[in-house]
């Protein structure tokens, strides 16, 4: 549950333009998106070729500059995104930019595969990768200085003759730069000699701090009459202050990805990139209008990637703009911009309050009216004091959004009937008569029965289940179903279990929570005691409540009081709505 107040971008006392400008920055640097190369070289991540093809499309939604496709030739994945790219990719900003290394030593570039296959690949522009740290030549290359240079040389010379534009990837640049500055330097005077049109200045193995950074890429951008870029790897928690350290010391051209995937630690995360750059330090990144679509494609990006998204990502986590404190939601009711450093919209995310034991008065009041309650003022505070004394109990409110809901609505004196609980009881047979396997192979047979009341009539419902939450679920539904068949589009998606104060093992209190859904959306409700049952009791319950009020649905009071043209349930009736048998349901 979030709010989005309306908070005009200019209430924000830390907006764009609010920054004093830093002397000597580039107006625009181009953004260079690695994803689908870089970024699938994080472990865990594996894109098919269609996935390829829907986060190239979302990064030219975005506006990215450029779109590192891959490597062609290296994998059939990478040499089948190149050929389907150019039949069914249509980009309207970015550029497509097929990856690869310099020639290998003692290979003719004509003659060489690697060149041959970021030829074939049919994009405008490629990107290749040279040792640009002497100790790398001879170390992982086995090749003297000499033929590195001359590797790059013809390399880049050959993609040009081929009507190809070449940026090169200075791999391991600022280490080599350290070392043996004069070497990483030629590898860029011959690259710039034979056409590269942009140097990519490579923290490899990102070590690299901003200082060092900055010093370096000054020193090179003095030098060079080329356009200078940066890639860094995020080793040390600092890519995306090293990429801003380089455009501070002139580069304009920045590569990462966007939510910052990559080897290891990943590389500088263009979704905190582009805003630091655009909204802090006035430097155009991707097209202005286009900033707002920065959380929705970096959600979209991670779902196709199936990566969840980090919550406190800055810019477009889910978290990036929560204010669970109640001091800060207080000053926020006061003055929007008090705990926010950008107005979210601008980076199309949003505020969002999180009620728990940390609010205050404002927060409960805030979270009422976004829900449209109308609690005075007596009854914030009530609900105020009713929520510490829960979460103190074990109860987890920001993590159960339907059960705080349907606690302040109840607070506000809300006292929806649906039905009333006489009992329940759940048994787990082992051994018996049960057909599901145990551990040791056993039957075992989970059975759970419901006494209650519903629209005026006393039933008895039982089922059988996979384990007690099931088979409680099952009887609910069989006894309550017929008098709310709105509840056969509701259905429980998952449950969780948590121990609170581990010291007490088996005997501790438990806090169940249990995820629901209907076709429309999805609610987490929370139940918590010293018995596992009692807790899933609980938060099925909620979970069952807030569908029907979902749903609006109001409760049966009696037959007389059904909704227009439903039927009065009878035994058989109901029994046959709920799919069981009569004696499953007993109507006494
Ligand atoms: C810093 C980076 O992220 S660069 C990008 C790295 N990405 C990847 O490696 C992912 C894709 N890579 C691959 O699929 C494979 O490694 C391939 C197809 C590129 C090469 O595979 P193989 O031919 O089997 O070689 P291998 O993986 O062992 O790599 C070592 C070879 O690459 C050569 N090489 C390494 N860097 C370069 C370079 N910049 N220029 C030219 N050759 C290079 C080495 O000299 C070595 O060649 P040798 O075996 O003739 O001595
Ligand atoms: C080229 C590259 O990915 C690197 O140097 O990190």
């Amino acid at each position: 549950m979030s709010s989005r107040p309306e908070t005009p971008r200019s209430a924000h006392r830390h907006a764009p333009g609010a920054h004093p400008v830093l002397p000597g920055l580039p107006e625009a640097v181009e953004v260079f998106d690695t994803t689908l190369r870089d970024g699938s070289q994080q472990e865990g991540l594996s894109l098919s070729v269609d996935d390829k093809l829907r986060v190239a499309e979302q990064l030219d939604h975005l506006g990215v500059s450029y779109i590192e496709g891959g490597w062609p030739g290296a994998n059939p994945k990478d040499e089948e995104f190149f050929a389907r790219a150019q039949k069914e990719l249509r980009l309207s900003h970015a550029t497509l930019v097929a990856f690869g290394s310099t020639r290998r030593a003692g290979v003719r570039a004509e003659e060489d595969e690697v060149l041959r296959h970021l030829v074939a690949a049919g994009t405008e522009a490629v990107c290749i990768v040279a040792k640009a740290s002497l100790l790398h030549v001879t170390e992982a290359l086995r090749t003297t200085p000499d033929e590195a240079l001359a590797m790059v040389e013809s390399s880049v010379a050959f993609l040009r003759r081929q009507g190809l534009r070449v940026f090169l990837d200075a791999e391991h640049f600022f280490d080599g730069y350290r070392e043996d500055p004069a070497f990483s330097r030629q590898v860029l005077e011959v690259a710039a000699r034979a056409g590269a049109e942009t140097l990519v200045l490579c923290d490899t193995n990102g070590g690299s701090l901003p200082h060092e950074v900055e010093q370096a890429v000054a020193e090179v951008v003095a030098e060079f009459d080329r356009r200078i870029g940066v890639h860094c790897h995020n080793d040390t928690g600092c890519a995306v202050a090293n990429s801003l350290a380089a455009v501070r010391a002139g580069a304009t051209h920045v590569q990462g990805c966007v939510n910052g995937y990559g080897e290891r630690a990943g590389n500088a995360d263009l979704a905190v990139a582009i805003p630091n750059l655009s909204l802090k330090l006035g430097v155009r990144t991707i097209p202005a209008e286009r900033l707002e679509r920065l959380t929705p494609v970096a959600h979209h990006i991670a779902e196709i990637v199936n990566v969840p998204p980090n919550p406190q990502q800055p810019y477009v986590g889910h978290a990036a703009f929560a204010h669970k404190a109640g001091l800060h939601t207080s000053a926020i009711a006061r003055r929007r911009d008090a705990y926010e450093h950008i107005s979210p919209d601008a980076v199309g995310n949003g505020t969002r309050f999180v009620v728990s034991e940390l609010a205050g008065r404002s927060t409960v009041a805030l979270k009422a009216a976004e829900l449209g309650l109308d609690l005075s003022s007596e009854e914030v505070g009530r609900a105020l004091e009713l929520l510490k004394d829960l979460e103190h109990q074990g109860y987890h409110f920001e993590v159960a959004d339907a059960s705080l809901e349907l606690l302040l609505r109840q607070v506000g004196g809300w006292r929806p009937r649906y039905f009333e609980l006489e009992s329940y009881r759940v048994i787990a047979d082992h051994g018996g008569n049960g057909h599901r396997a145990a551990a040791d192979g056993r039957p075992v047979l989970t059975e759970a029965t419901v006494k209650l009341t519903v629209g005026g009539e006393r039933r008895i419902a039982t089922a059988e289940g996979n384990g007690p939450v099931h088979a409680l679920d099952g009887a609910l539904r069989r006894a309550i179903e017929p008098f709310y068949p709105a509840l056969r589009q509701v259905h429980l998606t998952d449950f969780r279990v948590r121990v609170l104060g581990g010291g007490a093992g088996t005997a501790a209190v438990t806090r169940v929570l249990v995820d629901t859904a209907d076709p429309e959306a999805t609610w987490t409700t929370i139940g918590v005691s010293e018995n596992i049952i009692e807790a899933s009791w609980q938060a099925l319950v909620d979970a069952v409540v807030y569908g029907l009020l979902r749903a609006g649905v109001a409760p049966a009071t009696g037959p007389d009081v059904l909704p227009t043209g439903t039927a009065t349930p009878t035994a058989e009736t109901a029994a046959a709505a709920a799919g069981a048998t009569a004696e499953e349901v007993r109507v006494p």
